[in-house]
This record gives structure tokens, C-alpha cells and sequence, in this order.
């Protein structure tokens, strides 16, 4: 049975310097989108400060991370003051990849140093696994999100409209990807669809007959970041490496046939697509993508149920049971899949426990304390 493993030839297992060659352009920084309004995000960190450049972080690892200059990709290591430049408020995640940062050469050795990080602009976050209120950002300045579903795994309810949320209410415009549609798998692609609204552009590929990627590739705003979520073995190294045209992420195949047994991608990695500010962005596998708080989200995530609900009898509808609501009657018409209409009572009755929470928290912290937003 084909399990969708890839058994083509496999290709060499890739250097670790290859990502890095990626960025040996003319202009790295442009590559990785660096223009006048990054330039102002960044000019407070930087201004008298001859010695301090503009940087974005490509990857962060384990005691270091890997940053974009003007020239190229070179290692380097966080050194962020407590409170920065900035008013925000960064203590959730400190330093995310994308961020950019003002950068400075360590006197001791060879490294660069990051030592302030400017305003995020738009993000994609998750709630913390470890630390429930609080998110952590999976990947900063991102201006849309591809959600990658391998077609050939059961789709779990509620999974891709948790991650249309969650790439809403990080500000970016999500496209939904589904993998492997060359294993023909009937009924997998429907449910996609079914799952997704028509406001967002819904896509199948495959990376062993390139169907669909151009129209992928198409939809990625320009001189801009994409990032890539889902979870292990969706396919994102596969997109990345299919769009880029050569294999530079270690994909699922490559990695099993290495001896040391690795097995997953723990780097989060920047890659430029083409020399015009571009990117792609690939996340480690997330299985869990549980939400922070609501600011919008899921409004915009559910924009055909926020539209039905306008008919609904009573203005404060829960869309549950009550009487004259037009959002169950949408879905006895066949007009919406019921399952966005649970998907959605889900994701509500998720986010209003956490406020609830949140609530309870900020009232034991008591006044005198500033609580976080
Ligand atoms: N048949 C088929 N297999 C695919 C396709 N895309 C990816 N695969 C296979 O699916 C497996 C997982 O692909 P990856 O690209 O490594 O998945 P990933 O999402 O990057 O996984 P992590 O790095 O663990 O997060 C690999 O064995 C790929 O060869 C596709 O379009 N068709
Ligand atoms: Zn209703």
C-alpha cells in the first residue's frame, strides 16, 4: 500500500551549509523583505548606534539562532535587554523566527549579536503548551499562512478551522493546502472543502505530479512571508522544496534513511523565495494549535456564519439551539456543512473558558498590577 512515503530516488541528504547558500544574493536583506517600513519599525533600535544593523532571524536553535544581514546568513546569539527599546509587551516569546532585529558583532568571538527586536506586525501564535495564557509565537512578520492537510491522514474535526483562527487573529491571510492529492483518496478533498469558507482560496497538490503548485505559488503575496503550518508529515518541507525548485529542507523520506535516526524538522526556517523580499517560512510539525485569546479571529474565520447570524431571531444567538436561528437553518438547507457550525461552538466555548480564566487570574493578581492584555 502506498503510505505516501516518497519511494523515488531519494536525493542526497542536503548540507547543513545549503539553507545558508539560499541567501548568498546581491541583497539578502531585500530578499528577506527588508524595505523603508522595516526600516521605521526598526529605526529606534538602531538610531546613534553606528555599530547596529538591521537583521531578521532565519532560525532559532538550540543556544543560537541564524540571522539575515546584508551579508547573508550568518550565526549568531541573543543578547535582548529585559525591557526593550519598544513599550510592547514581548515577554511571551522573546524572539520568534522572522523577527527582525538591530544586530551588533560579538567582541569574543566571531557570532552576531541580537540585541533588540522590533514591533511584530502580524504573527502566527499559539497558545503555549506549557504556559496556557500565554501564546507563543511560532513565526513573526508573516503576511499570510498556508494551513497544510495531508490528504492521506484522517482530517480531525475542527483542525483547519482552529488553524484559519489562528492565522486571522495573528493578522495574516490564510490559504489552505491539501497534500497528496496524487493518492487519489476519494472523499479526502471534499471534506477539505467542506471545512473551509469561500472567502479563503482552498488548493490541492502534489509534489509527485506538481499539480497545484503554481496556483500555490500565485497566491503568496509578494515581497512578503508566507508561513507554513501543519502538522508532522503534512508536506510543508515538501512545498517549500517543490517551490523553491531543490531539495533544501531535509524532507520525511531523506530523514528516514539517516543514520543517526533523526526524525523530525526542529528548525523553524526562513527561505527566500526569490531575490525580492519573498519568503517562506516552515514550522516545526504542530500538533497542537490551541488558541490565546480572541480579537477578531474567529469572526473573521467564521465570516459566513457571522453573515448568516445577522438573520438570526435574537441578536445575542448562540447558534446552538434556540429558535429562529439562521445559521442552523443554513444547515438544514444544505447551505452550510454543519460541521463549520460545530467547529465554530467549539473554538467559542475554547476561547471564552480562557477568558474566564484570564479573568479569574487578573482578579487574583489584584490592583496595582498591570494585567496583560
Ligand atoms: N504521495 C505524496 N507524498 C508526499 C507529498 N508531499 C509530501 N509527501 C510525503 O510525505 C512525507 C512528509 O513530507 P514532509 O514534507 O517531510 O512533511 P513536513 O510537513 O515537512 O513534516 P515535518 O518536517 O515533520 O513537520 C514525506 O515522505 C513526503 O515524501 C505529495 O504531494 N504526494
Ligand atoms: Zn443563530
Amino acid at each position: 500500500m502506498d503510505d505516501g512515503r516518497d519511494d523515488a530516488p531519494v536525493p542526497a541528504p542536503p548540507e547543513p551549509d545549503d539553507v545558508a547558500d539560499l541567501w548568498d544574493l546581491d541583497d539578502p536583506l531585500a530578499a528577506a523583505g527588508y524595505d523603508e517600513a522595516i526600516a521605521a519599525r526598526l529605526a529606534p533600535a538602531l538610531a546613534d548606534r553606528p555599530e547596529r544593523r538591521p537583521a531578521r532571524v532565519a532560525r532559532i536553535e538550540y543556544g543560537g539562532c541564524h540571522l539575515v544581514t546584508a551579508d547573508g546568513r550568518r550565526p549568531g546569539v541573543a543578547r535582548l535587554p529585559r525591557a526593550s527599546t519598544y513599550d510592547d509587551d514581548r515577554a511571551e516569546t522573546p524572539l520568534a523566527v522572522g523577527d527582525w532585529v538591530a544586530v551588533e558583532r560579538d567582541s569574543s568571538d566571531d557570532r552576531l549579536l541580537a540585541v533588540d527586536v522590533a514591533p511584530r506586525e502580524r504573527r502566527v501564535g499559539r497558545r503555549d503548551p506549557s504556559r496556557e495564557l500565554l501564546e507563543q509565537v511560532l513565526a513573526a512578520n508573516v503576511a499570510a499562512v498556508l494551513v497544510v492537510h495531508p490528504l492521506d491522514r484522517p482530517l480531525r474535526p475542527g483542525r483547519i478551522e482552529r488553524s484559519l483562527v489562528v492565522a486571522h487573529e495573528g493578522g495574516a491571510q490564510p490559504i489552505v493546502v491539501a497534500t497528496k492529492i496524487d493518492l487519489d483518496l476519494p472523499g479526502a478533498w471534499q471534506a477539505v472543502r467542506d471545512a473551509v469558507p469561500p472567502d479563503v482560496p482552498a488548493v490541492a497538490v502534489s509534489k509527485r505530479d506538481g499539480r497545484g503548485l503554481d496556483e500555490v505559488l500565485a497566491l503568496l503575496p509578494r515581497g512578503e512571508t508566507t508561513a507554513l503550518i501543519g502538522e508532522s508529515g503534512a508536506g510543508k518541507s515538501s512545498i517549500i522544496n517543490a517551490l523553491l525548485g531543490q531539495n533544501v529542507l531535509q524532507t520525511g523520506s531523506v530523514r528516514a534513511r539517516d543514520a543517526k535516526g533523526r526524525h523530525t524538522t526542529t528548525a523553524r526556517e526562513l527561505v527566500p523565495l526569490d531575490g525580492t523580499g519573498t519568503c517562506l517560512l516552515d514550522t516545526p510539525g504542530t500538533r497542537e494549535l490551541g488558541m490565546v485569546r480572541d480579537t477578531g479571529g474567529l469572526a473573521a474565520a467564521f465570516s459566513d456564519i457571522e453573515e448568516l447570524a445577522a438573520g438570526c431571531r435574537f441578536a445575542d444567538c448562540r447558534h446552538d439551539r434556540e429558535a429562529g436561528c439562521a445559521v442552523i437553518a443554513a444547515v438544514e438547507a444544505g447551505a452550510l456543512p454543519d460541521q463549520r457550525r460545530r467547529s465554530f461552538l467549539e473554538l467559542r466555548a475554547e476561547i471564552e473558558e480562557l477568558d474566564g480564566k484570564r479573568e479569574d487570574r487578573e482578579r487574583r493578581l489584584g490592583e496595582g498590577r498591570r494585567p496583560r492584555r
